[in-house]
């Protein structure tokens, strides 16, 4: 399959096997398109990256399941994710996330005008988790559904997220390739897999209530993280800004098989800006597809981000030798203290 932007999509969309299973020459030109891509959309899509389309039906499959839970056991203490503790330095993402209780912000800080954001709720509602065993100062128990409520759940998650964590390095090596460093050169900060897994539901809601800016699915914003990888079902409404044109946004269509991977703010501080992070949204899904039966409530949609995130304890400095002279744009930072800076703003009730 060539590498290119087909009709069908407006994103460009690769076979990552080129990168994982070709000899090396193949391997370079697949890395330096990919870069490529990522230097002018930010997302790609991929195809053939190592996990069997049955596990990821197995995904979505295991992510309605969850969702299906009455309300009060998904509420429930042992699932619920805790609140932000007023003055803690750091704070991870487990468990169940009702309704509005996130509100994506980008670039906001201050209280009143992210209390201002709130006012329009992001109808969405998701379960985080993250890696099982590690370094103790960063770990947050993962809060699982117990064996009498999901059985399998547990089990299913904890293997996804381990082949999600080897993907991940997969693209790291794959970036590192195509920007002409040591392949090595992004995995060695990403040792700890401390990465978030997220089970994202869309509520069936109002289309007008969409349309008419009262609710949101989610708006506008780039990931903050390394980078994204993000499974979704077929009912559609990803949109990500038209590098040509960003107040226009083109739609990141659901493609059978496919992929979206997309850099966060964190790998672009890093590459000194070279690779880009995009800003996305999720709006109604096309009217084409519902409308035809008068239906004025837009589909359920499930969306599975998988954040891969850098070891709290590292430092990253802007890398200033992908471009001739070039001086790095931001002093250096530690993964600890740029996710907190965002996740605060996120939470912040
Ligand atoms: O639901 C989606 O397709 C995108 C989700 C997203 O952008 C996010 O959670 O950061
Ligand atoms: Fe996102």
């Amino acid at each position: 399959m060539p590498s290119a932007t087909t009709p069908d999509a407006n994103l460009p969309i690769f076979d990552f096997s080129r990168f994982q299973n070709s000899d090396q020459q193949e391997r370079k030109e697949a890395s330096k398109e990919i870069v490529q891509a990522f230097k002018t959309f930010g997302f790609i899509y991929i195809i053939n990256y190592g996990i069997s389309q049955e596990k990821i039906k197995d995904l979505f499959y295991w992510s309605a399941k969850f969702h299906e839970l009455p309300d009060e056991v998904r509420n429930s203490p042992e699932l619920l994710r805790p609140e932000p503790v007023p003055g803690a330095t750091g704070y991870i993402a487990r468990g169940f996330s009702p309704l509005g209780r996130e509100k994506i912000s980008q670039d906001t800080f201050d209280d009143q005008s992210l209390k201002a954001l709130r006012q329009v709720q992001d109808a969405k509602e998701f379960f985080d988790m993250g890696p099982e065993a590690g370094v103790p100062a960063v770990r947050e128990p993962n809060r699982w559904p117990s064996e009498d409520v999901l059985p399998g759940f547990k089990e299913y998650f904890q293997t996804f997220y381990t082949e999600g964590n080897e993907l991940s390095l997969e693209i790291q090596r794959c970036l590192a390739l195509g920007l002409d460093l040591d392949e090595e050169f992004f995995t060695n900060f990403h040792q700890d897999a401390d990465n978030l897994l997220r089970l994202i539901h869309y509520p069936a809601v109002e289309r007008k209530a969409i349309r008419m800016g009262e609710k949101a699915r989610i708006p506008a914003h780039t990931d903050f993280g390394t980078l994204t990888m993000l499974f979704q079902d077929s009912v559609g409404g990803l949109e990500v800004a038209d590098p040509k044109n960003p107040q226009e946004y083109i739609s990141a269509t659901p493609i059978e098989g496919a992929a979206i991977v997309n850099i966060g703010d964190f790998l672009k501080r890093w590459t000194n800006d070279i690779l880009k992070s995009n800003f996305h949204r999720v709006v109604e899904p096309p009217a084409e597809l519902e409308l035809a039966d008068g239906n004025e409530l837009a589909k359920e949609r499930y969306s599975i981000p998988y954040f891969v995130q850098a070891d709290r304890n590292k430092t990253i400095g802007c890398i200033t030798s992908l471009e001739k002279n070039a001086e790095p744009k931001y002093p250096p930072i530690s993964a600890q203290e740029y996710l907190n800076m965002r996740t605060f703003a996120t939470y912040k009730l």
